[in-house]
């Protein structure tokens, strides 16, 4: 097989050493790129694909989708998603795939079910604008990233459950916040399955050292296990109290868990039937892959709003233009006319796109670029690389310019694989509409009563903006200012 060119391998490690350089992980993929283009790797045994070019994933994403859309297993999946039952953790050619995803859009995602559900989102919005009016009083200094994440899992939660047992499901939400954690941290024994074979599932010491969050175990099979029934016991607590409850309790908390259970109960063969694992993975793998990209997508935004004070202006203008100068709550239905608001989103996902690495798994023979790449080959793209080549984006390419997308109209839908932030194909991220509407309105509701300022009268191009890599890329350190109340 003609494989891609690669950087010199370590014997047995192979380029394991990318993974603890001292940088940001797609930033140091993207230096490697420039050198060596399509770009082979392998980390101990694992064969990778790094794409990092619009014009290849171009290729692979369009022509080839069918034979990369999988993505890779994973003990996140084995654990957490009931062994992938859920909808990313499903193999796409496996019924699991395609009726999770159905249902899910169906049933939650589509616009005339997803607008069931915005008076949640108008209270909840409505509630963090109120705590807000508060703080300018005392010039206090605000955590917008955890108010933020309240707010989304609110939403979430309240569209999923029905708002049930939200107060009771603080151990819920850290332990799977744990499992993302423990998902995206470095597994030796994944990339080296003879280590797996002694159950010493051991992570180098150097990466907890290299990032001081990611957990670093001896046996992590006993941690997964114990993390998977601290979940399953939530969601089985949550179903059977939605299993026995009245028809009209059922109709007051109508939410996606109701739908999933009738057919979950169902007898008609024309609708799609679904177990109880499969529920319950579906249920999960919407939580996870909502909330955090959602809530990363609105803390980039707003940093770069904070660190521009030209734009944020601007975008200040046409909200007063749109919604007017006294401080009425931004409504959905006002979205479609911040035409500028839009820019600076797709700007956002431009330079911060939350899944800055998109994952697949190669399913048959492929072939590109006159290279042979046999199957089982992981495929990294680099979708924080696709949003900086200056051969896509000559103008100002590192800077923070919503402006060039007046003249130039680039899809960040898929289409055009010269942005990527919900992914291409067929495992395109289904949410995209309504993470989109909720982060428009999050933002456009936070700058349209207040101007921030930073803390400590720190100057905005001092704002810190490290990333850091887990599942998504979010802040490395959590969003902080200060709200000052300008509208009457
Ligand atoms: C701004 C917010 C969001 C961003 C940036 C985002 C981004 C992504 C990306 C990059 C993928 C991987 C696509 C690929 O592999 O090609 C994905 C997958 C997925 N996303 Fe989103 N997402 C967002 C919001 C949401 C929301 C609100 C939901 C659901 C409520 C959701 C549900 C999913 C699911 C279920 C998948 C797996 C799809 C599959 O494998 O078939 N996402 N998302």
């Amino acid at each position: 097989k003609r494989l891609p060119p690669s950087p010199l391998a370590l014997p047995i490690l192979g380029h394991l050493y990318f993974w603890f350089w001292p940088d940001f992980l797609p930033r140091t993929l993207l230096k490697l790129s420039k050198k060596y283009g399509l770009m082979y790797l392998r980390i101990g045994a694992v064969p990778i694909i790094v794409v990092s070019s619009p014009d290849i994933t171009e290729l692979l994403m369009k022509t080839q989708d069918p034979a990369i859309a999988c993505k890779p297993t994973a003990q996140i999946s084995k654990y957490m998603f009931y062994g992938g039952k859920g909808i990313a953790s499903a193999k796409y050619y496996e019924p699991y795939w395609r009726v999770g995803r159905k249902v899910s859009i169906i049933h939650l995602l589509a616009n005339s079910k997803f607008d069931l559900f915005k008076p949640v989102r108008r209270y909840e919005v409505g509630h963090l604008i109120a705590f807000l009016k508060k703080e300018p009083e005392d010039r206090q200094v605000v955590d917008i990233s955890s108010k933020v994440t309240l707010l989304i899992e609110n939403i979430i939660y309240k569209m999923i459950f029905g708002g049930r047992n939200i107060s009771k499901s603080l151990k819920f939400k850290k332990t799977w916040r744990e499992g993302m954690r423990l998902g995206a941290a470095f597994n030796l024994a994944g990339y080296m399955p003879y280590i797996g074979a002694f159950d010493l599932q051991v992570q180098l010491h150097i990466c907890a050292i290299i990032c001081s969050n990611q957990p670093c175990f001896f046996r992590l099979t006993c941690r997964w296990k114990d993390l998977s029934t601290v979940i399953d016991e939530y969601l089985e607590k949550i179903i059977n109290e939605v299993e026995q409850e009245t028809t009209e309790t059922k109709e007051h908390f109508r939410s996606f868990i109701n739908v999933l259970i009738s057919l979950m109960k169902s007898d008609n063969t024309n609708e799609e039937k679904l177990d109880r694992d499969q529920v319950k993975a579906i249920i999960l793998e919407l939580i996870v892959a909502s909330i955090d990209t959602t809530v990363a997508t609105i803390e980039w935004t707003l940093s770069e709003l904070l660190r521009n004070p030209l734009v944020l202006k601007r975008v200040q203008e046409e909200l007063a233009n749109v919604i007017g100068l006294d401080c009425q709550q931004v409504e959905e239905i006002d979205l479609a006319k911040l035409d500028y608001l839009e820019k600076v989103m797709k700007e956002s996902l431009r330079l911060h796109p939350v899944a800055g690495i998109i994952l697949r798994k190669a399913t048959e023979d492929i072939s590109i670029k006159n290279f042979n790449i046999p199957k089982k080959m992981l495929f990294v793209v680099n979708s924080w690389a696709l949003g900086r080549d200056p051969a896509v984006w000559p103008e100002k390419t590192e800077e923070f310019y919503p402006e060039r997308f007046i003249n130039i109209d680039i899809d960040i839908r898929g289409r055009d694989k010269k942005l990527l932030p919900f992914g291409a194909g067929r495992k395109r991220c289904p949410g995209m509409e309504p993470g989109l509407r909720i982060t428009k309105l999050v933002l456009a509701q936070l700058v349209h009563c207040f101007d921030w300022e930073l803390p400590d009268g720190m100057s905005p191009r001092d704002l810190d903006m490290k990333e850091k890599l887990g599942i998504t890329v979010s802040r490395a350190n959590p969003l902080l200012a200060v709200p000052t109340f300008f509208f009457l």
